[in-house]
């Protein structure tokens, strides 16, 4: 809708051809945004090859456990000179990878020219141009400002970022302190206890985060806290309320099945459990959310897990010199 606004012309390639009818016919996408009017610029087809022929770039904004399965049927038809962005939160599961090392594998494209799009951006209000502000990032300075420039509008504010490791990092970590916020208030713990968990949820992903070779300030940036804030305080987003559901006792598999659309926060905490000890890094927040959601502890002791933990300092908080050391 953006790129619409911006009178680009858009070919959204869906699965479903009663859906691709819906948005070429009625300029509506009733499952998925059931009040939005999408503009008539927004086609739609289930033909990969016309979705991207003569594109001047490709968004991919499949789920995270689909991308690779989605970048692979895209990669007979991808041009080195498309511009690919991505606009997805989460990791490959089995392989612990970010969405753009899988891209870049299964489109055989660098890695380092693939850009991410991350920040506080609901569907629901950007698609009624309410003010927002994301960030694109590439560690190709020019790829990133090609992306601002094909989004930037007066309600959709887009900054740089050359941190991409960071900004995708962030972007996936923040889902699983947003279920957890969703947890603490379908437990009806209270204000103290939701601010406990995204400071302290903040901490903990900036700490992997440097290990894994992030810049600490992108946690500040709209990636990190901007994202983190939304997701958890937001009616729209997926994760807080699956979360908020786990809080009242409902048991996963029900959760997941009333939703109807993605939970990245799910398996993005099963990675986070073997990320965290493939590096080292204590996350104790994924730590607990993976024992509830996989192995069926109550949230109610995680939490009193997380409580009685040892006394610590505050500032134990992350390796600063790690990113200084990578990047040197
Ligand atoms: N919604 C939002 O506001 C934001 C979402 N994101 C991120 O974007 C990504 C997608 O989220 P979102 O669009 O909201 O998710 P939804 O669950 O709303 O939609 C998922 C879309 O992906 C398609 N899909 C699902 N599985 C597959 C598959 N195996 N192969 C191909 N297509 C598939 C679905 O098609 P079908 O209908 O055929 O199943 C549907 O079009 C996530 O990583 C999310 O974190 C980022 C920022 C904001
Ligand atoms: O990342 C999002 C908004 O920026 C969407 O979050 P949810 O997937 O929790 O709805």
């Amino acid at each position: 809708s953006v790129l619409a606004a911006n009178q680009l012309d858009v070919m959204m390639w869906t699965r479903g051809e009663d859906q691709a009818n819906e948005i070429n016919n009625k300029h509506t996408n009733t499952r998925y945004l059931p009040d939005a009017e999408l503009s008539p610029r927004i086609q739609a087809t289930t033909d990969m090859e016309a979705a991207v022929e003569g594109a001047i770039a490709v968004l991919i904004v499949a789920p995270s456990s689909a991308m690779r399965a989605v970048t692979n049927q895209l990669k007979a038809y991808y041009k080195p000179e498309m511009l690919v962005i991505h606009a997805t939160k989460g990791f490959e599961t089995e392989s612990l990878k970010r969405m753009s090392t899988v891209i870049s594998e299964e489109l055989e494209c660098e890695e380092g020219r693939v850009v991410v799009l991350s920040g506080p951006s609901h569907a629901e209000e950007v698609v009624k141009r309410c003010p927002t502000t994301v960030v694109v990032a590439s560690l190709d300075k020019a790829s990133a400002e090609s992306a601002q420039a094909l989004f930037m509008n007066a309600y959709f504010r887009v900054y740089t970022n050359r941190d991409m490791i960071g900004v995708e990092l962030a972007g996936a970590f923040k889902n699983i302190i947003a279920l957890g916020a969703g947890m603490s208030d379908g437990l009806q713990f209270g204000d103290n206890a939701k601010a406990a968990l995204l400071t302290r949820g903040l901490a903990e992903i900036t700490r992997i985060g440097v290990e894994m070779g992030a810049n600490p300030l992108t946690f500040s940036g709209l990636a990190g806290i901007g994202d983190l804030v939304v997701t958890a305080t937001s009616q729209h987003s997926r994760n807080w309320r699956a979360g908020s559901m786990l809080g009242q006792g409902q048991k996963l598999d029900d959760v997941l099945k009333s939703m109807g659309m993605v939970v990245e926060g799910i398996q993005t905490t099963q990675a986070a459990y073997f990320i965290s000890q493939k590096y080292g890094v204590q996350m104790p927040i994924a730590d607990q959310l993976y024992h509830v959601l996989f192995q069926e502890r109550q949230p109610r002791d995680a939490v009193e897990a997380l409580m009685g933990r040892d006394p610590k300092t505050e500032m134990e908080v992350m390796k600063l010199e790690t990113w200084e050391q990578w990047h040197s």
